[in-house]
């Protein structure tokens, strides 16, 4: 039956896909890519299988047998029409979208069955392009001519080959190609013939098929591709032979991968300077075609009975070749229209299955034959022609993304990222290390001005002061002369302490603060110094905290620095004391020496007395306040002789006010002082010590301290080893102040308190007179007071001062010219009297007429009236007296 198909050409079928494209591949490339959105072509379109007859020309053989008959088919090619001959007077005609006469050129066989497909399978779309016809038609002859003797013979394969490689870049896009045999439903590899067990993988949500066992060989230009073929044609042979078969029961299969990249679609990635953030944010995969191109060369269909697609069993259709009846069930259900197409029936009909039916464009080249001989075999083929025909693919583009290749560039990207940080890391930590670098030359320079700048001005201060002191010192001993002579020769002038000099005192100490003031703001500059190598190291957190651990250096260095200060304040306030205490001395020498410059003097020393005495008491309550007793006190044991030296005298200072005495107790100053009378072999330490202890000793609770902490073996210590006068005085007065505590009578006694006091006698200074009388004048006290009460420490009720061996010095200085000692000795005299058992002892060393002088003559009346009434309240006094006939 004859029907009407076709109606479209192959460009037709081109153009309906893409409207404006011409057919010439490199344009067609040049149009495609880079304007391709994946979405656009993600819909398929449909695309009906395009079948062409070609008409094989009469061979030898055929024009010789068959050369009385007509052709049994008569081409109408411009018609696209082909007659097949029923008998001399009636034919059936068919129409194909190509008639190819006997006439026709290899290339133009080429050019309207093959390259729409070929060109389709360029832009992304699989392909298929298949010869079907009996034996000797001429399929290979169409598909597979290399072309070698004569190029225009070269067949469809050869010629398509040419086709994409003209088009594809082989730096971009990739051809690949397999070439296989089914045969008996076996697949053989014609490139690897040992491979002969090939399954078919069906994807099952693109419907895509592939072989993965096939050998898959990159193609790079024709040449290679043609001995690939004839290789692959060679195994063929020798397979065959080997299988005792016929090459055209086999059918060859070329498959053609084309993988082309689509530009445009990643030039995010080629811009190598650009942003890399950029670039990592706008990253898209690059975009791919995958276009597979398969040429089939069938098996002879004359093995096929005319029946095949008309209820040949599967069995019988398995015995000449499955494949081909497989197909052609499938080709008849489709143009039927069959819910059911038996794809799965055979491995060609599972390989073919997007060729039919599916997503590829697909071409047919039916081959027949002229002779009338066969004219069932050519009307078979022209039947499976006339079907194919009325089946419909739906054309889709294959576009995806490649993520292998989106992943090698990323991590060729991201290695150049790496890269790039690492350079970028260096360059940040070269740039911190510098930052460091320079941050420590400027702290070092800055520490080494700052130490220079102390050490000069401290050394400055420290040779001001020690020439104020030197000439104070002078001063003080060319007073001392003067006095002296005066007192002497009762006569001369008294030493002044010259206003100027107490102006430089003045000056010095304000130079000290101006001094203190640059300190400070050495620091302050130090410290806006750090805060500008914090603004410029914010990233460099290990140097500003090195920076800050310099800054609490220089603070602790700012503080000592204070301390050192306040310590010279205080020397310098020391220095006034002592001048005060020299007009003062002066003062009192010379209101009993000397009338003339009294009047004067006094007003002098009571002027500075208000000038300082206003000063003094803040002084120390700023040094209170300044420097704090704790540092002062810790400054006793400080290793530096001058520093210790100036910080007993200002505890000695301190000690000297009632009011601080508790302070300097608590706060440990006591034992300091102690422990410097026996740690330190400096006779200036012992005398302020002493005198410091001296002070203390004034308070009851302060003397058991002092005892308690072995003070007194300390003070004898001192006493023995000093030649001082002063000295001496201060160890005296210390000692005379714990004479007058009741409770520490027998332990005073006992670690030597009263002998360390007669033995200072050695040095004649009156003061140490004095201190050692008033010793032992309380220490007699005491001992009345404990007598009166009961209280005997001694077995036989003996004072202590006459067993140590006082009496003979207390007799002896009993009418000493200083009345500072007379008066204390009188004192103790009454007290060793009130108690009856020391009389014998008095009488025999001379206290008796002692006494009897005081009751007479002493010029205090209340030393008179009680020396008196001891005279007379003892019987051993009164029996001595009338034994040697005094009238008293
Ligand atoms: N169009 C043609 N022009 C000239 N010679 C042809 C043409 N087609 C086929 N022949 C010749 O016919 C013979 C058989 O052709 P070919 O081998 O291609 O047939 P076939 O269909 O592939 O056979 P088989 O199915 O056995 O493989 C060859 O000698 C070939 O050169």
């Amino acid at each position: 039956m004859a029907t009407s198909q076709g109606g479209n050409s192959y460009r037709n079928a081109r153009t309906s896909l893409k409207p404006h494209v011409k057919s010439k591949p490199s344009q067609q490339r040049r149009n495609s890519t880079g304007s391709v959105n994946g979405k656009e072509h993600a819909a398929a379109v449909p695309g009906r299988v395009r079948v062409a007859v070609r008409l094989r020309p009469r061979n030898a053989e055929e024009s010789v047998a068959d050369a009385d008959f007509a052709d049994c088919v008569e081409l109408q090619p411009e018609l696209k029409r082909l007659k097949l001959r029923k008998n001399n007077w009636d034919a059936d005609t068919y129409e194909f979208d190509e008639v190819l006469t006997e006439f026709s050129s290899q290339k133009r066989v080429y050019e309207v069955v093959a390259r729409p497909v070929v060109e389709s399978v360029l832009d992304g779309y699989n392909g298929t392009i298949m010869a079907y016809g009996q034996t000797g038609t001429g399929k290979t002859y169409t598909l597979g001519r290399l072309g070698e003797e004569d190029n225009a013979a070269r067949g469809i394969m050869v010629r398509a080959m040419e086709d994409i490689l003209a088009d594809v870049s082989l730096d971009t896009d990739s051809v690949s190609v397999s070439y296989l045999q089914l045969y008996m439903e076996t697949i053989q590899d014609l490139l690897d013939p040992a491979n002969d067990n090939i399954t078919i993988v069906e994807d099952p949500k693109t419907g895509d098929v592939s072989l993965p066992g096939a050998s898959l060989v990159d193609i790079r230009d024709k040449q290679s591709f043609v001995e690939l073929l004839r290789l692959g044609e060679a195994h063929r042979f020798a397979a065959n032979t080997k299988l005792n078969t016929e090459s055209s029961r086999s059918h060859a299969i070329l498959m053609v991968h084309v993988k082309r990249s689509v530009k445009g679609r990643d030039a995010a990635l080629s811009s190598e300077n650009g942003n890399h953030s950029h670039v990592v944010k706008s990253i898209k995969p690059p975009l791919v075609r995958k276009g597979k191109l398969v040429v089939v060369d069938l098996a002879g269909s004359e093995r096929i009975d005319k029946s095949g697609s008309e209820g040949h069993t599967l069995e019988e259709a398995k015995s000449i070749n499955l494949s081909l009846s497989a197909l052609g069930k499938c080709i008849n259900a489709l143009a039927e229209n069959s819910a059911h197409v038996p794809f799965r029936d055979s491995k060609l009909t599972r390989l073919l299955r997007d060729s039919f039916g599916g997503t590829a464009r697909t071409s047919l080249v039916i081959t027949i034959g002229p002779s009338p001989r066969h004219r069932g075999e050519t009307a078979s083929t022209i039947m499976f022609g006339q079907r194919a025909m009325k089946v419909e693919n739906m054309v889709k583009l294959k576009e995806e993304f490649d993520y292998k290749s989106l992943s090698r560039r990323l991590d060729i990207e991201l290695d150049k990222l790496i890269v790039e940080h690492e350079r970028q890391q260096k360059t940040f930590e070269d740039e911190i290390e510098r930052l460091a670098t320079e941050a420590q030359h400027r702290i070092s320079e800055a520490e080494r001005n700052y130490v220079d700048s102390l050490e000069k001005e401290r050394s400055k201060y420290q040779k001001d002061y020690m020439e104020s002191i030197k000439k104070l010192e002078e001063q003080f001993v060319m007073n001392q002369r003067k006095n002296e002579e005066s007192h002497m020769k009762s006569s001369g002038e008294i030493p002044r302490v010259s206003a100027e000099e107490l102006a430089d005192l003045k000056k010095m100490l304000q130079k000290e603060t101006h001094l203190r003031k640059a300190a400070e703001g050495e620091v302050n500059n130090l410290k806006n110094q750090v805060a500008e190598l914090k603004k410029s190291e914010a990233s460099g957190k290990s140097e500003i905290l090195k920076l800050h651990n310099m800054l609490e250096d220089k603070e602790g260095q700012k503080e000592k620095l204070e301390g050192e200060i306040a310590i010279l304040q205080s020397q310098l306030l020391q220095l006034n004391l002592q001048a005060d205490e020299t007009r003062r001395q002066l003062d009192r020498d010379g209101l009993e020496k000397e009338m003339g410059g009294l009047n004067s003097l006094t007003s002098q020393v009571k002027h500075q007395q208000q000038a300082s005495g206003n000063g003094e008491k803040p002084s120390i309550a700023k040094l209170f306040e300044q420097v704090g007793l704790q540092k002062i006190l810790s400054l006793l044991e400080a290793e530096d002789a001058d520093v210790r030296i100036h910080a007993v005298k200002v505890v000695a200072n301190l000690a000297a006010e009632e009011t601080n005495q508790g302070k300097i107790v608590e706060a440990g100053g006591l034992t300091s002082l102690l422990n410097l009378l026996k740690s330190s072999h400096d006779e200036t330490i012992h005398r302020v010590a002493a005198g410091a202890i001296a002070n203390l000793a004034m308070n009851e609770t302060n003397q058991e301290l002092i005892m308690a902490q072995g003070g007194i073996s300390l003070l004898s210590m001192t006493a023995a080893n000093a030649e001082d006068p002063q000295t001496l005085r201060m160890v005296a007065g210390a000692i005379a102040n714990l004479c007058g505590n009741d409770k520490l009578q027998t332990k005073l006694r006992s670690e030597g308190g009263i002998k360390a006091l007669l033995g200072m006698v050695r040095c004649r200074h009156p003061d140490v007179h004095a201190q050692v009388a008033r010793g032992i004048a309380n220490f007699a006290k005491c001992e009345s007071r404990a007598s009166s009460q009961g209280n005997l420490w001694t077995k036989s009720g003996r004072s202590f001062l006459i067993e140590d061996g006082a009496l003979p010095w207390i007799v002896q200085n009993a009418n000493n010219e200083a009345a500072s000692v007379r008066r204390h000795i009188e004192l103790a005299l009454c007290h060793l009297a009130q108690h009856e058992i020391n009389a014998r002892d008095m009488i025999s060393g001379g206290a008796l007429w002692e006494l009897v002088r005081i009751s007479r003559d002493c010029s205090r009346e209340d030393i008179k009236t009680l020396a008196h009434r001891t005279l007379v309240s003892s019987p051993t006094f009164q029996a001595e007296m009338r034994r040697l006939r005094v009238n008293y």
